[in-house]
């Protein structure tokens, strides 16, 4: 393992690892004040894991001895926990993997150690999220074509260390054909970053759904819908909520094999003893409606409500609620599936309940609204998208609902189309690619007609889902939309361009001038034909540009999104699980 590293930095696929020592020391002592200071949201988190675990080893229900032992273990460093014993951490030092991250990621660690980065040729970068690249390669012990997702750990950012253990964590503890396996991880005792490796999946739901020639049929909508909640079944039964449900996580490969992936918002939790767990996770179009009035104390339901937009979106071709700021999302909410009932806000308690309870209750009119969906497909919108998540039921429910048992029948992967590639960056790269053959056209003086409308169909095809669609026109778009009106905290609910129900008029220092708003903005209420219609690349969610969110202060947070780091959970000084 001693020429691990020199050959890494020759490897050229981690180029990063020639990293000054200086950072490496400063990153370890950082991560290490991390450990110790916050040690409770570690804590906890993982011991709710643990415990889990031994339930299922033992066959063990009974609280009180788990407590106990709980407890015991808090005193002596266990080596599954964020801060292992130093022999341990020699050892996986020894193994080839950093200091740094042995410090704090002991049990995402633990039996493997670090595959080398020369025995990976990087092809192609093929996504982007907040904490990581993807890239596609190709392994060259097996020859198999893999993603490796490269954490980033910018400014020597500790959270994102920790995020990132959770995230080792969670997966490795998942085993399920309709959930992502992590094959394995890369890195060197010299290397400030780390790449996760998966299994290469050339396709999202998101991009599939968005895209205009692509039409689902009942069966096929069936599958999809079987293989995402089989997968949820399995992650809620081992203890483990996604909490980022939406179509450009759920992963497809060329045999229609859905899988769920990015774990990087999910958390354990512990059914039989509730943990206050941060509600700033989902993203907005498919936040339930506990989450945006404040829930802490959350379960299985928030994923399944979720489900339940998915579902909705393959049958409508569009996002059925496609909110731009959190208060919006809300009085979506409440239009199509009703507003709370006077007993669910008694039995809730929920923090934003004075806030957001209409004076007038709204009805719920999912029925109504789908009525051109096919019939077996209502019982199970109407079940997942219901108010109260106690509704909801589980996802083993959801399998058994006569959605799958009656005709016509799901049908299998297998006989899923092969779809060209459909995901963002694709459409990114073909939209790169037709403004190149323009520019090309325009100096030869031919072909323009012809590439104005690959760039078209490519607009169309970009996954309105994705609020972190880096594609220029969409953020622009939004830059605008959230001067005009993006602060959370000066809103009133509701927004009163959608409904003076409430009573706010339309001259209120609410009123979203028109004049402000992309013209393709509509603000009627919308109805649902069972026929697909074009995408509108505007209409992700709001919200501060990306780039700004990590944003130490907390004061540049994107709404639309879940925020992996919940600072502000953590400035107001609550013991909670992030
Ligand atoms: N196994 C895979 N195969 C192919 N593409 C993948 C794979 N895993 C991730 N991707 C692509 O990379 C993108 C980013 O990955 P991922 O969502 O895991 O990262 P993230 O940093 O957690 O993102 P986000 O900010 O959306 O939460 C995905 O949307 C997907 O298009």
């Amino acid at each position: 393992m001693g020429c691990v590293i020199s050959r890494e930095v020759q490897s050229g696929i981690v180029s990063e690892v020639k990293e000054e020592k200086g950072l490496s020391a400063e990153l370890s002592r950082k991560v290490g004040d991390v450990s110790t200071s916050n040690i409770d949201v570690g804590e906890v988190e993982i011991q709710n894991g643990e415990k889990q675990r031994e339930k299922e080893e033992n066959g063990s229900n009974d609280e009180q001895p788990r407590k106990a032992r709980g407890e015991r273990r808090r005193s002596k460093p266990n080596p599954r926990m964020s801060n292992p014993p130093k022999n341990l951490r020699g050892e996986q030092v020894a193994a080839g993997w950093p200091p740094w991250l042995t410090a704090v990621c002991g049990e995402a660690l633990s039996g493997w150690i670090p595959r080398k980065a020369d025995t990976f040729e990087k092809i192609d970068k093929i996504g982007q999220g907040t904490y990581s690249n993807v890239y596609k390669a190709k392994d060259m012990l097996t020859g198999k074509i893999v993603a490796l997702k490269k954490v980033r750990f910018d400014n020597l950012e500790p959270e994102s260390v920790k995020f990132m253990a959770r995230e080792i964590i969670i997966l490795r503890r998942l085993d399920h054909p309709n959930v992502v396996k992590l094959e394995g991880l890369v890195t060197s005792r010299m290397s400030l970053s780390l790449y996760l490796v998966f299994d290469y999946m050339v396709h999202d739901l998101a991009g599939l759904a968005a895209s205009p020639e692509i039409k689902f049929t009942e069966p096929q909508v069936k599958c999809y819908m079987h293989q995402l909640l089989s997968g949820l079944e399995h992650c809620h039964n081992r203890n483990v909520l996604h909490r980022d449900i939406k179509g450009s996580n759920l992963l497809i490969d060329n045999d229609g094999v859905l899988k769920i992936a990015d774990f990087g918002l999910a958390s354990f939790f512990d059914p039989n003893r509730k943990q206050p767990m941060t509600n700033r996770v989902v993203t907005l179009w498919y936040r339930p409606p506990e989450l945006l009035l404040g829930a802490t104390d959350y379960g299985v339901g928030i994923d399944l409500w979720s489900a339940g937009c998915i579902l909705g979106e393959l049958l409508a071709g569009k996002p059925i609620m496609p909110g731009r700021t959190e208060v919006e999302q809300l009085h979506k909410i409440y239009k199509l599936c009703g507003s709370p009932s006077d007993e669910y806000w008694k039995k809730s308690k929920l923090p934003n309940a004075t806030l957001f309870k209409p004076r007038e209750p709204y009805r719920r009119c999912i029925r109504e609204t789908f009525k051109d969906f096919p019939p077996s497909t209502l019982a199970l919108i109407d079940t997942l998208l219901a108010i109260d998540p106690a509704e909801r039921k589980t996802a083993s429910y959801a399998l058994r609902s006569e959605f799958f048992t009656t005709e016509p029948y799901a049908c299998d992967p297998s006989c899923l189309p092969k779809y060209p590639p459909t995901k963002e960056m694709d459409a990114k790269r073909r939209d790169d690619e037709a403004r190149r053959l323009r520019a090309a056209g325009k100096a030869h003086g031919d072909g323009a007609k012809k590439h104005h409308r690959t760039r078209e169909r490519t607009a169309r095809a970009i996954a309105a889902p994705e609020a972190n669609a880096e594609l220029q026109p969409n953020i622009d778009r939004r830059r605008l939309i959230t001067h005009a009106n993006a602060k959370s905290k000066s809103e009133k609910f509701p927004p009163p361009h959608e409904d003076g129900q409430l009573g706010y008029p339309l001259g209120s220092s609410n009123h979203i001038d028109p004049d402000t708003l992309p013209p393709d903005v509509s603000f009627v209420s919308t109805t649902y034909n069972y026929t697909k219609e074009p995408f509108q690349a505007w209409s992700g969610p709001i919200g501060v540009p990306k780039q700004k969110k990590h944003n130490n202060a907390g004061d540049a947070l994107d709404l639309s999104k879940p925020h992996k780091s919940a600072l502000k959970d953590k400035v107001k000084g609550k013991k909670i699980i992030v």
